[in-house]
């Protein structure tokens, strides 16, 4: 199967967790990315028992709002059901790296108040130690430099996203060459240097529920 199809594959099993778990006419919060396209264009077949959406990205309001799903401002809703979403990197503990797209704030806001977290992967994503993908941290423009050599200091190569401005109009650093073997302690650290708006780590709130896809059909974990 390609990547491709195991993307697919996995969108179809998020889009009958949903189905089956999310009370009807409740808020369902939608990530970013490719994976996630996938899951988009499948919850249209079902929207008419979803009762909004929230977006973690522009590109994302845009799709869903294509499929004519309805989405709604975060400030007037006070819970969100399950959040679907893809990740860069995911480990045993559930702990992810995100940000490859770069909405990672945004999707850590939406992970911060959904009930539920359900990451969408294909199989390649799954690592015993995170650290290959670069770890995107997002940043205030005016802070990159200094917020670069910071980062450099925890060893790892920070590198500019070359023409990427965030939809909050921010820059991403993508970090090199970190093994993450603390990812809560990783999170917590990177998020108090000055300038930074948050980092791609998402293991204090790590997922709920992982749907993986392989060549042999798609596994569920839970944590
Ligand atoms: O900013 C982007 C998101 O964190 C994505 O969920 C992540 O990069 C995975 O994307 P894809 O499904 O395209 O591999």
């Amino acid at each position: 199967m390609t990547q491709d199809e195991l993307k697919q594959a996995v969108a179809r099993a998020a889009r009958d967790y949903v189905a089956d778990r999310l009370p009807v006419g409740a808020i369902l919060g939608v990530g970013t990315g490719s994976t996630a396209n996938f899951f988009i264009d499948e919850i249209a077949a079902i929207k008419d028992r979803i009762g909004g959406t929230i977006a973690s990205s522009e590109a994302t309001a845009k799709r869903l709002e294509g499929h004519g799903i309805r989405v709604l401002d975060l400030n007037g809703i006070d819970a969100i059901g399950i959040y679907v979403d893809g990740a860069d990197e995911i480990d045993a503990s559930m702990a992810m790296v995100k940000g490859g797209g770069g909405a990672l704030t945004r999707e850590k806001i939406v992970a911060a108040v959904a009930k539920t977290f359900v990451c969408i992967c294909d199989a390649s994503k799954r690592v015993p130690v995170m650290g290959r993908f670069p770890l995107p941290v997002e940043v205030i423009p005016m802070a990159s430099a200094y917020v670069s050599r910071e980062l450099e200091k925890l060893g790892g190569k920070p590198k500019l996203r070359e023409g990427m401005v965030t939809d909050n109009g921010n820059l991403i650093l993508d970090v090199h060459g970190l093994s993450i073997t603390d990812p809560v302690g990783l999170e917590a650290h990177i998020n108090q240097i000055v300038g930074v708006v948050t980092n791609g780590l998402f293991a204090q709130r790590g997922a709920d529920v992982l749907l993986l896809a392989a060549a042999d059909g798609v596994q569920t974990y839970t944590r």
